[in-house]
C-alpha cells in the first residue's frame, strides 16, 4: 500500500508538516508497513512561504513593515538565489495578525506588502513569487499599491488613505508616481482561490465575512472594488475584473494584474515544487484536510486541488478536516470521503488544543475502516 499524505494547514493549530507528521503516525499505526510519502502542502495562503522556501532551499530574511492595522510589525520574506523574493500576503497582512474582535475590513490595508516588495527590490530582487490567501484585508490591493506610489483622490480632490475606508471613498486614481523600477519586475502571484474580483463570488461577498465584514460592507465593498476596478481598468486599458484569482486575498490579484503579473493557482504552484502529480500517480490513496473545509475548497484551495490530481488518475482522496460545513454533499463529489476531526461537542478553541490528538485519532479511525474493508474484499 502506497499512502500519499497531503494536507494544508489547520490555521491556528497545525503547519502542513505538522499534520501530516500526525496522520502518518495514524497511518502506520494501523498499517506499519505500509509506504507513507508526506507532501505538506499549501495553496497561496499562510504556509506557502515556509514550504517553498523548504522546497527551493531559499533564505528567510525579516523587515519591518506595516501591519494590517496600521501599527509596524516586524514581518519576514525569502530570497531564493539571491534574485527572486517569495513575498506571503498573509505573513504581513493576514487574518492571523488581527484578532476576531479587531477584524473589520474599514480597519484594514495591504500597505505592508508594498513595502516588503521595495524592500526585496532594494536588495537586488528582479523576480517575485507572491503568495495570496488567508489575508485580513478588502482594500482591493489599494494599500499596496499606495505603498508602490498610486495616488488616490476622493470626489472633493482630497487624498485619500490605504485602509478599506479609504477604497469605498476612491474616486480618482494616478499611476504616474509609481516606483521607477516596476515595470521591469517579473511577478507570479499565486493565489489560494480563483474567483473573480466582484459578484457573488467575488472577494467581498465570498470573503469578506471572514475578515469581519457585516452583509451590508460586503455589498458596499463589491460597489467599491467595482469602482475601484474600472477606475484602474481605464488607466492600463484592460478588463481585469474578471481574470480568475483577481479576487484573491480581498482583491490583491486584481492590484497585482495592474502591475503585469500572472495569476497562477498557490496549489498547484507548490504542488509542482513537491512533485505531487508524480507521487499521486503511484498511490493508493490520498490523504489530505485543512482546518476547515467547506464550498471555498473547491475554488481552488490545497485540498481540493490534491483531490483534482487524485481523480485525473483515479486514485481516492479522502479529506479529513478540522470541521465541514456548507454543501458537503459538493466537496463528495471531489472526494472519495469527507471526516472531521471533532468526535464530540466540544467549543472552537477546545478543538484547536486538542487537534494533533483529534486529527490523529479520526486518520486513524478512517485508515482502520479501510483495512477491515480491504481484507473482506481479499
Ligand atoms: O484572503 C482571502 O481573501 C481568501 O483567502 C481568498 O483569497
Amino acid at each position: 500500500m502506497n499512502i500519499i499524505i497531503a494536507p494544508d494547514s489547520f490555521k491556528g493549530s497545525l503547519t502542513s508538516i505538522n499534520a501530516a507528521t500526525v496522520m502518518k503516525d495514524a497511518v502506520l499505526s494501523v498499517f506499519p508497513n505500509c509506504h507513507v510519502e508526506l507532501k505538506p502542502m499549501a495553496d497561496g495562503g499562510e504556509g506557502t512561504l515556509e514550504s517553498l522556501l523548504t522546497s527551493l532551499n531559499g533564505e528567510k530574511v525579516t523587515v519591518r513593515c506595516m501591519g494590517p492595522l496600521g501599527d509596524y510589525i516586524q514581518s519576514s520574506y525569502g530570497i531564493v538565489k539571491g534574485k527572486t523574493a517569495i513575498i506571503e500576503g498573509a505573513n504581513i497582512a493576514g487574518l492571523p495578525q488581527v484578532p476576531l474582535e479587531k477584524r473589520n475590513p474599514d480597519l484594514t490595508t495591504s500597505y505592508g506588502i508594498g513595502e516588503v516588495l521595495l524592500d526585496a527590490v532594494e536588495k537586488g530582487c528582479t523576480s517575485f513569487i507572491i503568495c495570496l490567501g488567508g489575508s485580513a484585508t478588502n482594500d482591493g490591493g489599494l494599500g499596496m499599491l499606495m505603498a508602490l506610489g498610486l495616488k488616490a483622490w476622493d470626489e472633493n480632490g482630497r487624498e485619500v488613505g490605504p485602509f478599506g475606508s479609504d477604497l469605498l471613498k476612491v474616486a480618482k486614481i494616478s499611476f504616474t508616481e509609481l516606483h521607477q523600477n516596476l515595470t521591469s519586475l517579473e511577478f507570479k502571484v499565486a493565489c489560494d482561490v480563483d474567483n473573480p474580483l466582484c459578484g457573488e463570488r467575488g472577494a467581498s461577498r465570498v470573503f469578506g465575512p471572514q475578515k469581519g465584514a457585516t452583509k451590508e460592507q460586503t455589498i458596499r465593498y463589491d460597489n467599491a472594488l467595482d469602482k475601484f476596478g474600472s477606475l484602474i481598468e481605464a488607466e492600463m486599458n484592460q478588463e481585469l475584473k474578471e481574470i480568475p484569482g483577481a479576487g484573491a486575498a480581498g482583491g490583491l490579484g486584481f492590484a497585482f494584474l495592474a502591475l503585469g503579473a500572472s495569476l497562477i493557482s498557490g496549489a498547484e504552484l507548490v504542488a509542482n515544487t513537491l512533485n505531487l502529480e508524480q507521487a499521486i500517480k503511484e498511490a493508493d490513496l490520498v490523504i489530505t484536510g485543512e482546518g476547515q473545509s467547506d464550498e471555498q475548497t473547491l475554488y481552488g484551495k490545497a485540498p481540493g486541488f490534491v483531490a483534482d490530481l487524485s481523480n485525473k488518475y483515479h486514485v481516492p482522496a479522502v479529506l479529513i478536516s478540522g470541521s465541514l460545513s456548507g454543501n458537503i454533499d459538493r466537496l463528495r463529489k471531489k472526494f472519495a470521503g469527507c471526516f472531521s476531526i471533532i468526535n464530540k461537542p466540544l467549543t472552537l478553541e477546545e478543538c484547536m488544543d486538542r487537534a494533533e490528538e483529534l486529527l490523529y485519532e479520526q486518520t486513524k479511525q478512517v485508515i482502520h475502516f479501510m483495512k477491515v474493508i480491504h481484507g473482506k474484499r481479499k
